[in-house]
């Protein structure tokens, strides 16, 4: 059973999801507004919240930020409308756990719920089990929910990871958000020397100034008003083993100071203590900006930064990996079956075309999410241009980046061609606007409800 608060102004979606999740045995609480959310926060312990990105006079992400600095651990998931994929990036980029797309789907919810419960339940377990081996079977099984890729940008990373993973050199690891930076630094430690000792994960972007040093470093007992006992820190716990710090260019600047003391002596000290404690951790960072830019704009220490640059690796963006889009939506289907004891069986040819086409500002994790949607949307055995997201479907609609003459480029020079995917377009356009309810479409077309299903079925819509 989890602990849930509903953030929306909705009073209608704070009822419906209080109602669906009580009855699936969770404890639920809402509200309209973002502070009366706060307050909760401040008072409660909660396992989850779903926060609309939208709200009146507080918006989603002011919440998020909010909530991870009151309460680090709570995981928050942030609902937002189809179009708003590239707010959803920014939010997951921002700490969210998740986001989810209206209307909103049970099935969907449920999973969310069980992923953010397992994963809470996976974190204390690696914290706890410091001194016991992390399992060799526990990384096998997790690695059969990665695919590598056989591209040749692919192959290049996977080569970086087995070049550096057997030495202790730190690592900085670039990417888009998305893109699998954690997933390449966990790779980095199953392949090393360390392997038997924990891996933690640390979003820093989610660490508040006030609480990041105790939370890396550990605090002891009354070292602070609420400290009442003495709680080690992630490096404390990582011992032995590697530490891999998120959106490094987040760490406040004075926590800063501390991990390069950390990096430098190999020692840490309690907040409130008076001895300091040898540490053997491996750092592996990652960030999706230049550190070098960010040092240069005083964000991130320079000296950290050297200290950090031992060696560093790219995670390419999906669009970037098109020889191995397909092999990922295929594994993503595979895992969503499993996931939803679901059993589709493939794509028809233009979704796989389509995902070639679309820039998947999101990367992996944006394509996972489309694909598990997808799944629970599918009514026969194959997933449909139809599932897919309007701003996927519509690439070129929400494609701010290309210029006039790359669109002219791709135009097609035959006639009949050419009025046939103006068609399309327009069929697809006036869809989506009625939710795709054929009666309606057809009324908006101007045509019959036959020839509208004629003409979705020869475009594959
Ligand atoms: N090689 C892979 N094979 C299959 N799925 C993957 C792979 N790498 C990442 N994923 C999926 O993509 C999601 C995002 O991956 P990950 O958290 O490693 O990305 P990230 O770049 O660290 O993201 P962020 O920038 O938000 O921290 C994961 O939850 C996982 O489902």
């Amino acid at each position: 059973m989890a602990k849930i608060l509903v953030i929306d102004d909705n009073l209608d979606i704070c009822q419906l999801l209080k109602r669906f999740l009580t009855k699936k045995g969770h404890e639920v609480e809402t509200t309209l507004s973002g502070q009366e959310g706060l307050d909760k926060v401040k008072s409660q312990a909660f396992d989850l919240i779903f926060c609309d990105f939208k709200l009146r006079k507080m918006e989603g992400r002011d919440v998020l930020k909010q909530v991870k600095s009151i309460s680090p651990k709570t995981k928050v998931a942030i609902i937002t409308g189809y179009a708003d994929v590239k707010i959803a990036v920014e939010v997951i980029k921002n700490g969210a756990f998740d986001y989810v797309t209206k209307p909103l789907i049970p099935d969907e919810l449920v999973n969310l719920i069980d992923r953010a419960m397992d994963e809470n339940a996976s974190v204390t377990e690696t914290s706890k089990n410091k001194s016991k081996p992390v399992s060799k079977k526990k990384s096998g099984k997790s690695n059969s929910r990665f695919l590598k890729g056989k591209g040749p940008k692919s192959k290049k990373l996977y080569k970086e990871v087995s070049l550096v993973a057997p030495t202790d050199l730190s690592v900085i690891i670039y990417g888009e958000s998305g893109a699998g930076k954690e997933n390449i630094a966990r790779s980095i430690h199953t392949e090393s020397k360390r392997a038997d000792q924990p891996f933690i994960a640390i979003d820093c972007g989610a660490l508040s100034k006030e609480l990041a040093g105790s939370e890396l470093w550990g605090h002891e007992k009354g070292a602070f008003t609420g400290a009442n006992a003495a709680k080690p820190g992630q490096f404390e716990l990582a011992d032995g083993g590697t530490i891999f710090l998120d959106e490094i260019v987040n760490l406040p600047y004075d926590v800063q100071v501390g991990l390069l003391r950390l990096v430098q002596e190999k020692k840490l000290r309690r907040v409130g203590g008076t001895v300091d404690k040898a540490i053997d951790v491996r750092i592996i960072v990652a960030s999706n900006e230049d550190l070098r830019l960010a040092v240069k704009e005083g964000k991130f220490r320079e000296d950290l930064y050297h200290r950090f640059n031992e060696f560093s690796l790219t995670v390419p963006a999906l669009r970037e990996r098109k020889p191995d889009i397909e092999d990922f939506a295929q594994h993503f289907l595979k895992l969503a079956n499993e996931e939803l004891g679901k059993e589709v069986e493939g794509f028809r040819d233009k979704v796989i075309k389509t995902f070639l086409e679309y820039s998947w500002p999101g990367n992996l994790r944006e394509m996972r999410n489309v694909i598990r949607r997808a799944v629970l949307l599918a009514e026969g055995d194959e997933i449909t241009l139809s599932s897919l997201p309007q701003e996927i479907v519509f690439a070129e609609k929400f494609n701010f980046d290309r210029t006039e003459e790359e669109k002219a480029e791709e135009m097609p020079d035959d006639l009949k061609l050419a009025a046939a995917e103006a068609e399309a377009k327009v069929l697809r356009k006036v869809l989506a606007e009625v939710k795709y309810n054929r009666t309606k479409a057809a009324k908006k077309l101007g045509i019959d409800r036959k020839t509208l299903f004629n003409k979705m079925k020869e475009y594959d819509i």
